[in-house]
């Protein structure tokens, strides 16, 4: 992939839906989707610097939705086929598998699972047409070195393409097949290795699927293009009840073409995406916007410096990030933070990494003579030291993480350990500064091996650590749900401590007082990120109810 490649979105074209606004250039959008965002507070627009986007049509406040989409089509992934219902996402196995009397499954290729006989009944249409064909794409799959979901998904998507499933007795309608054509396909972008892969695993499908569904072959490559740059993961989580495995569980994918075309991606979001049981995505405000602003969402993980977020967003979406955050002046920017290094003369300041261009290139760091000055009080550092602190850090973390896999935990503990204490005599090294990321990545693991060891405190002080960085650094949105996830670890590990001291009144009902709060925090934040009724923000809600019984 040559990454200096990178053109500009290509205009969306309908030209019988031309409108003209009074300032900016010409506006085209298909009035189809207008009309199905028509229930929504945004507006759609087109401006040659952001393709196509939405903006505000009002104030919105914070946990408002601004659009829901059903996926055109959607998979259960394959870890996850016999444990979901492939209509409703429904768990087939958490709580409420005694209410599941049976496990509905297709006789014929037994390949799908539905909790109840109205999903598959709601499904029978469709699945009718692709049941043939699905037994033969792990064959496929093997064949080609290709993803069996990726086959599966192109597979419901040709089926959709022939509209099989129109009028039939769902609710929700899936977004029409016609916006999936109309997605940025990137694929010039796209590794070569992935496009022949893709181009013989299309040819064996092709061969296989019932006529009606039949496509051209580079058509089903820009399928698979578009599908593998703007899946959108349903997080769903399978359980009410709170154990580890029921969260954050990638168990399903789908495709949203409405979100994927109107949704650009910044690096300071103002909107969050949330899968929903049905297969449904809705966008959500995660703080208050301002009419005519425009609403975005991330695709990446944020606490990660500049360069490694925009590497990802090329690497993964094939686009050089030019939202707001990336292109500040990095001395201004909070990202100067993310790979910091503490000035030694003012220490309040870090020395300023200048950011790689599209190519690679790091201004200055070919020169090994060449140095960075402080953000705060303008000292510079040579370039060796600064980087040399960077890279010794990101080494002692790596050697970490591999004593974790290697499941030495008390190894991988002291290590981090070491690696966090270096970094706290600033008069006389160079130090990370606390909001580096390596910092951040080191103490997630912290306080996993802390859990490993049944450390409690120890974790707990980790957690808040996290917290602290997560809340105050800005690099993450506000109300973001990576916040709520760490808040509901803490009031788990704090109820755990309270157990721990049950009968020792005072020091039980203080972690119990510390728990609830935590989950207070974390309910009040999810309302806004994910909805009232969603099952993460019911989960805290149920550690509330049930901490109380
Ligand atoms: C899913 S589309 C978003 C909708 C797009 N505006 C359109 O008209 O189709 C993603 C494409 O939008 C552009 N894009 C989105 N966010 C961007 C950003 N932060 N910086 C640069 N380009 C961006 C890139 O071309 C990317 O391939």
């Amino acid at each position: 992939m040559d990454p200096t490649q990178i053109q500009d979105i290509p205009p969306a074209v309908n030209k019988k839906n031309k409108k003209k606004k009074k300032s900016g250039p010409t506006v085209e959008i298909d009035a189809e989707a207008e009309a199905l965002f028509s229930t929504f507070p945004v507006e759609l627009q087109f401006t040659r610097a952001k393709g196509r986007h939405a903006v505000a049509q009002q104030t919105v406040e914070p946990g408002t939705t601004v659009c829901r989409e059903k996926a055109t089509f959607f998979i259960v992934r394959s870890p996850f086929i016999d444990k979901q219902c492939h209509v409703c996402l429904n768990s087939l196995e958490d709580d409420k598998v005694e209410e599941v009397a049976h496990v509905f499954t297709c006789d014929s290729c037994n390949k799908i699972y539905y909790c109840s006989k109205e999903c598959m009944d709601q499904d029978k249409v469709m699945h009718d047409t692709m049941c043939s064909t699905i037994n033969r794409l792990d064959d496929i799959a093997n064949d080609c070195s290709v993803d069996t979901d990726l086959l599966r998904m192109m597979l419901g998507l040709m089926a959709q393409r022939t509209e099989v499933n129109k009028n039939n007795s769902e609710t929700v309608q899936p977004t029409p097949y016609k916006f999936v054509e109309d997605l940025v396909h990137n694929r010039e972008k796209i590794s070569k290795d992935f496009v022949d892969v893709i181009t013989r695993a299309s040819e064996r499908l092709n061969d296989i699927v019932p006529e009606k569904l039949k496509m051209e072959i580079n058509d089903m490559v820009l399928l698979a293009c578009r599908y593998v740059a703007y899946m959108s993961t349903l997080c769903v989580i399978t359980a009410v009840r709170s154990d580890v495995q029921s969260r954050n569980t990638d168990s399903a994918l789908g495709l949203f073409p409405l979100g994927a075309m109107f949704f650009n991606h910044s690096c300071e979001p103002n909107c969050n995406f949330v899968g929903l049981r049905d297969g449904q995505l809705e966008f959500r405000t995660l703080k208050q916007v301002a009419k005519g602003e425009e609403l975005c969402v991330s695709y990446i993980d944020l606490f990660a410096p500049r360069n490694e977020r925009r590497g990802n967003l090329l690497y993964t979406k094939q686009f050089w990030c030019k939202c707001k955050r990336c292109t500040t002046p990095m001395e201004k920017s909070v990202d100067r933070f993310l790979n910091g290094v503490v000035c030694r003369q003012c220490q309040k300041g870090v020395y300023v990494i200048p950011p790689a261009q599209i190519n690679g290139v790091v201004p200055g760091q070919d020169h090994e003579n060449s140095s960075y000055p402080c953000s705060q009080c303008g000292h510079t550092a040579p370039h060796s030291n600064v980087a040399g602190v960077i890279e010794r850090a990101d080494k002692q973390y790596a050697q970490a993480i591999t004593m974790i896999r290697q499941r030495k935990y008390g190894r991988a503990k002291e290590m981090l350990n070491g690696l966090i204490k270096a970094q706290e005599y600033g008069k006389t090294n160079y130090i990370l500064h606390e909001y580096n990321a390596i910092l951040m990545n080191a103490l997630v693991p912290l306080m996993n091996c802390l859990m490993f060891e049944n450390n409690y405190l120890g974790a707990i002080g980790v957690n808040r650590q996290i917290l602290h960085k997560l809340k105050d650094s800005g690099a993450v949105a506000e109300n973001s749900p990576e916040i709520g996830d760490f808040l509901f670890n803490l009031g788990e590990v704090c109820q755990t401590l309270a157990k721990e001291n049950s009968g020792k009144t005072v020091v039980e009902e203080r972690w119990k007082q510390e728990a609830e709060k935590a989950f207070k925090e974390c309910v009040a934040l999810r309302k806004i990120a994910f909805g009232e009724d969603h099952p993460k923000t019911q989960s805290a809600q149920n550690m509330i109810d049930t901490s109380k019984c």
